[in-house]
């Protein structure tokens, strides 16, 4: 049978109907149908072309991206898909998403337009954003440096004010000051969102941000006393190259003062430092937003890798054959499902996930307009937390699914190497992963450490409230079906998170300094902060993988016995064979276009042999029979051989 034939078959098993599915997927039937629309006009649109994209060195590539994104902006204009104002619209934001492909714009409208709307006066931003939301300037977020990226408290640019002529004088004093890192900064932005340390008199008041211009809007070349590069080739190949990460110094810049971003705290003409009435944490506010869109793009990564892997594990085929039948379809083995399918589950469930952040997110931005900032602590934890737990498990994910796919898996041809190399920095940009679950950690013990003063707990950390209940909790569980009941999955994740919390905090109340024993306790504060991340995702198949997976820590905090983990398995497997049947369709609902994919595993028609046969053949190294260096190096050794064994 011919994979074409394995694919319609799979799709006729499925038990459900895959188009509700895909409405389910797309959030609306409108956002079906406008995923659906942009997807396809992206496909068929030459420019959009990405199958070359492997074998384009730095320059080549670099120019490429800046044809697209150029052509993408022409689309956005010609097919009115901006907004009134600005492209951060669903519409703009989805044709960006299937161009798939890095670029300086991501920074511009993801990061330098956000931090001008949360950070500057009504003033600053109706001179800036105007002018960002036309794109003529082109903005990046300068706040990394050579020595400090997590540590923004130890930043070390200077912005000191100068009384004298009413401006700001931006400084690089050392050589781990310099910038390093900001997308787009390399080779495109015009301006920055800087973040530096605001000197006044003498007096640092910590790290503000400042709109910079960095480069002549005529001839693009640094202003004077501004260095700037792109920094160096990184992982992958094709992947994030296409992005001009750059460095940046300034040698004693002046900016106007009221350049710097002043709705969090201002500098008066006299030089005196004004606090508005706002948590000073409204600085970090970019950053919780992106981390909000990174949750949210988490599934979309995942689901690519694991709709590649399930449709090619259909086609695949090894061992099995009886009387010279069919061999058996590697979806077919139980270790190919114990892998796949909670992956599949887990595609699904951050999908869930990060539109319930994005409606936490919407909240506590209303909130912050009528100046209501008790739940801002609360959004920070789940962003930091969630954008922690989901970008780990995509990478990992896709990892796997390229393991799933066995040896074609590592071919640049099934998509999996790049969807790789792009997706592996998000556990490393905007807030590493630990650094940001012991934040998590943080906001438990303290919610913790306050049960006892009465304050109640709110949002993702109410089940705190029972915490008698959850420390004398024992899983009832006594057939595998038990495990099938929402309720007691969940009660289970929480008396294990819980436990976990109230541990580390006895353990922490054993050290006389706190910071001290939050060092010492750093690991068992992520595995916490991890335990309760998982609680705000659990669901059906992937809480009871996940129960699986750290079957360890619900025994060691006595939630359940070990017989109760053995029927969670038992019920894990039917679960399975139960997915099986519609593997295929679940990730059909995910409606991506074989462009989008760019995989021949993952294929829609599932006619993946005679496409890597024929896509083998195109590569550059098979434009000639004897490659270029034959007579050079390859001849004189055959040669050599040949004197040899005369000898
Ligand atoms: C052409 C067509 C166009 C089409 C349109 C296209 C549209 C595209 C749109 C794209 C949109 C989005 C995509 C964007 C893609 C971006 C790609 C990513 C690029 C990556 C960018 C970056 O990496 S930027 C740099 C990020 N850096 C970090 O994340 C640094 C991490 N460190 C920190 O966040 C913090 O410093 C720290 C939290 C780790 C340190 O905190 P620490 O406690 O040590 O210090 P503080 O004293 O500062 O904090 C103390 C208290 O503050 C609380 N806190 C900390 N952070 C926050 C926060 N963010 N919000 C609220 N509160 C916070 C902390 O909990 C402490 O609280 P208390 O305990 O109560 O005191
Ligand atoms: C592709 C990419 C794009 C980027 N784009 C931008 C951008 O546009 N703008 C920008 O400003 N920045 C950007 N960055 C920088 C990025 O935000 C930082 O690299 C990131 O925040 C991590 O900081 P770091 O490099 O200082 O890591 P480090 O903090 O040096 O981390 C190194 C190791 O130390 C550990 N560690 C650090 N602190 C602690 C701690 N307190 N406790 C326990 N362990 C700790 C970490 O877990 C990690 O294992 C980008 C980075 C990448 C890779």
């Amino acid at each position: 049978m011919e994979g074409v034939d394995h694919l319609a078959f799979e799709r006729n098993k499925a038990q459900f109907d895959v188009d509700e599915m895909k409405i389910v997927w797309a959030g609306s039937r409108e956002d079906f149908e406008l995923s659906d629309r942009i997807s396809r006009l992206v496909a068929s649109d030459p420019v959009f072309r990405k199958d070359d994209r492997a074998a384009l060195g730095r320059k080549e590539l670099f120019k490429n991206t800046l044809r697209k994104a150029a052509h993408a902006w022409k689309r956005v204009i010609e097919l009115r898909l901006s907004g009134e104002f600005s492209a951060l619209e669903p519409e703009a934001y989805k044709l960006r998403a299937f161009v798939d492909q890095p670029a300086f714009t991501d920074l511009h409208w993801g990061m330098f337009v956000p931090a001008i709307q949360g950070q500057g006066t009504d003033e600053q931003q109706q001179k800036w954003l105007p002018l960002a939301y036309r794109m003529q300037i082109i903005g990046c977020y300068a706040q990394t440096e050579l020595g400090h990226g997590s540590n923004v408290q130890g930043l070390e640019t200077t912005a000191t004010f100068d009384p004298k002529t009413d401006e700001f004088v931006i400084h690089s004093p050392t050589l781990t000051s310099s910038k390093w890192w900001p997308g787009g900064l390399g080779k495109v932005s015009t301006h920055a969102v800087v973040y530096a340390r605001l000197i006044i008199d003498g007096q640092d008041y910590g790290v503000h941000g400042f709109i910079v211009q960095l480069r002549s809007l005529d001839d693009h070349l640094p202003l004077p006393g501004i260095t700037i590069g792109d920094i160096g080739m990184k992982f992958g190949n094709a992947a994030y190259n296409t992005m001009d990460n750059g460095v940046l110094t300034f040698d004693h810049v002046r900016i106007p003062r009221n350049q710097m971003l002043m709705r969090v705290s201002q500098v008066t003409r006299e030089g005196k430092y004004v606090h508005s009435n706002v948590p000073r944490q409204l600085v970090y506010g970019t950053m919780v937003y992106v981390r909000q869109k990174i949750v949210a793009d988490a599934s979309v990564a995942l689901s690519r890798a694991v709709c590649i892997a399930t449709r090619y594990s259909a086609v695949r085929r090894q061992f099995g054959s009886h009387n010279g039948g069919l061999e058996t379809q590697v979806i077919d083995y139980k270790t190919q499902q114990s892998r796949l399918f909670p992956l599949l589950a887990s595609a699904y469930a951050f999908r869930f996930v990060g539109e319930w952040l994005l409606w936490l997110y919407t909240d506590v931005t209303e909130r912050l307009k009528a100046k209501d900032f008790s739940t801002l602590p609360e959004a920070h934890a789940c962003t930091a937390g969630l954008k922690s737990l989901t970008t780990t498990a995509t990478a990992d994910g896709i990892e796997e699914c390229r393991k799933l796919c066995g040896g074609h898996g590592y071919l640049c041809s099934s998509g999996l190497p790049e969807l790789f190399a792009v997706y592996v920095p998000a556990c490393t940009y905007e807030g590493d992963n630990i650094v940001l679950l012991l934040q998590v950690a943080r906001h438990l013990v303290k919610t913790v450490s306050q049960l006892s003063t009465g304050n109640k707990p709110v949002g993702t950390t109410a089940y705190m409230a029972r915490l008698e209940q959850l420390l004398q909790y024992h899983s009832d569980v006594k057939k595998a079906e038990d495990w099938l009941k929402p309720n007691v999955v969940l009660e289970a994740f929480e008396a294990r998170a819980a436990r976990m919390c109230v541990a580390c905090a006895q353990n922490l109340s054993k050290f006389s300094n706190p910071e001290e024993g939050f060092q010492e306790l750093a690991a068992d504060l992520v595995e916490a902060a991890v335990a309760h991340c998982q609680l705000i995702v659990v669901s059906n198949v992937y809480a009871l993988s996940l129960l699986h997976k750290h079957l360890g820590d619900f025994i060691s905090t006595g939630c359940i016995d070990p017989k109760q983990g053995s029927l969670a398995n038992e019920q894990l497997r039917n679960l399975y064979s139960q997915v099986r049947p519609n593997a295929v369709a679940l990730v059909d609902a995910y409606n991506y276009t074989d462009h989008y994919l760019g995989s021949i595993l993952g294929r829609y028609d599932g006619n993946v042999y005679p496409k890597l046969y024929e896509e083998a053949w195109k590569d550059p190294l098979n434009d000639s029979i004897v490659p270029d260096g034959f007579k050079e190096y390859i001849q004189p050794l055959l040669k050599q051989q040949l004197r040899n064994a005369r000898l």
